[in-house]
């Protein structure tokens, strides 16, 4: 039994599949959208993992894989990949296809994007995060010496087949990094999605079919609402960036080595921009404190104490906080909350406040 959930943009509608057995339920739209020569791009651990449940909807496919873990996502990798995208002879009309987490999905997807400056993206997720957040939306992107996805493009998949049977392999710390992006939805936009997480969150963490599949719906429909309103972040897309303006930087001081996953900077940016709208004046007293706990009860990290092996140098931060793609005539934009469910996009941030509320930070102990 699985889901269906459409992302309208005129002319390059796709759809999203949900559920367990959704690769197999996209049997006929991978055979039409691999008719032309295609190749799949796959973590090599999900690989081990799962050729078998792969090759049974694509068996002839060329493989290329790739090593798994955030590094993957640099210039090497994009030249590698790209190179033997070419060298198997994939055409404009063929598909890339991602099978992995979001490392593979942003890696292949900027391969597909720049691919004889263009070709088909089927994205084939395999963690929870990349099942409720970057496979949907054409957001692809490789790392840079200056920080997080800051060379990639705007390139929509055909086709999203999210199978959540993969996830029954999926490490607990993984699974519980792509909740972070589960939480994210509710804070930004859906209280009632919110207090839904703070009853089912445990069936979801225990991958209960109904509760793991309606997460991921819910998700998956409020990002694609979303994209379809602003695909290329104008606007209001940029709410999806909530904890992600001081995520990505405690990621970038982390150096990708594993120290510090994605979801995980998500989670503790989150709590930060909880506290600093609170601190602003935005967010009711006590809010910050129980979103925080909330957070903090899935067990993820909310704190910059929760990552000891990562320095909590205020300044360095800051310069990370710099490079953010939001940064606008060089003045910061923060997504910040206004309520738990509802998040704005604050421009104009004064950098000396921001400065003050990192210090504040690094001085926190341990939940
Ligand atoms: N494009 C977007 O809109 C978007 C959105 C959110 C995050 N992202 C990006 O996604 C990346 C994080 O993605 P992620 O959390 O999926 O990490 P990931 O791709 O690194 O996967 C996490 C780990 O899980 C392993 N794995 C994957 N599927 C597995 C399975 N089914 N069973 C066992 N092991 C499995 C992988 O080998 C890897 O070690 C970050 O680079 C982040 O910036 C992009
Ligand atoms: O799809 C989006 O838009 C998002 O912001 C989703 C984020 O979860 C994701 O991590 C994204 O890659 C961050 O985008 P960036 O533009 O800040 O690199
Ligand atoms: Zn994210």
């Amino acid at each position: 039994m699985t889901t269906d959930v459409s992302v309208d943009l005129p002319g390059r509608e796709y759809l999203v599949r949900i559920g367990p057995g959704a690769l197999e339920a996209c049997r006929p739209e991978l055979r039409r959208l691999t008719a032309k020569p295609s190749a799949i791009v796959a973590d090599e651990a999900v690989l081990a993992q799962h050729e078998d449940a792969l090759r049974k909807v694509l068996p002839e496919l060329p493989l290329i894989t790739v090593p798994s873990g955030e590094a993957t996502k640099s210039w090497q990798s994009y030249a590698d990949v790209s190179e033997k995208l070419l060298e198997a002879g994939v055409e404009r009309g063929g598909s890339v296809v991602a099978f992995g987490g979001g490392v593979t999905g942003d890696l292949a997807g900027f391969c597909a994007a720049t691919l004889r400056r263009g070709c088909r993206l089927v994205m084939l997720p395999t963690t929870l995060l990349s099942q409720v957040d970057s496979s949907v939306g054409g957001k692809t992107a490789i790392n840079t010496a200056s920080g997080k996805n800051l060379v990639g493009a705007f390139h929509q998949p055909s086709l999203v087949a999210i199978d959540t049977s993969f996830l029954s392999t999926l490490p607990k710390r993984e699974l519980l990094a792509g909740y972070a992006e589960v939480i994210k939805y509710g804070a930004l936009g859906d209280p009632q999605f919110l207090s839904w997480l703070g009853e089912r969150g445990d069936a979801v963490l225990a991958l209960e079919p109904a509760a793991l599949t309606e997460a991921i719906a819910v998700s998956c429909r409020a990002k694609a609402a979303i994209v379809t309103e602003d695909e290329t972040e104008r606007g209001r897309r940029a709410l999806l960036n909530l904890g992600h303006t001081f995520g990505h930087a405690i990621e970038a001081e982390g150096q990708y080595d594993g120290r510090i996953l994605h979801g995980e900077g998500v989670a503790i940016g989150m709590v930060m921009a909880a506290r600093f709208s609170e601190r602003e004046g935005h967010l009711s007293p006590g809010e910050a404190e129980r979103f925080e706990a909330l957070v903090a009860r899935s067990g993820l990290p909310t704190r910059l104490a929760d990552v000891p092996d990562i320095p909590a140098d205020p300044g360095r931060l800051l310069l990370h906080m710099r490079q953010d793609k939001k940064v606008d005539s060089g003045a910061m934009t923060l997504i910040l909350l206004k309520r738990l469910g509802e998040a704005f996009v604050a421009k104009d941030q004064d950098e000396a406040r921001i400065l003050d509320f990192l210090g504040e930070e690094a001085q926190l102990p341990k939940l």
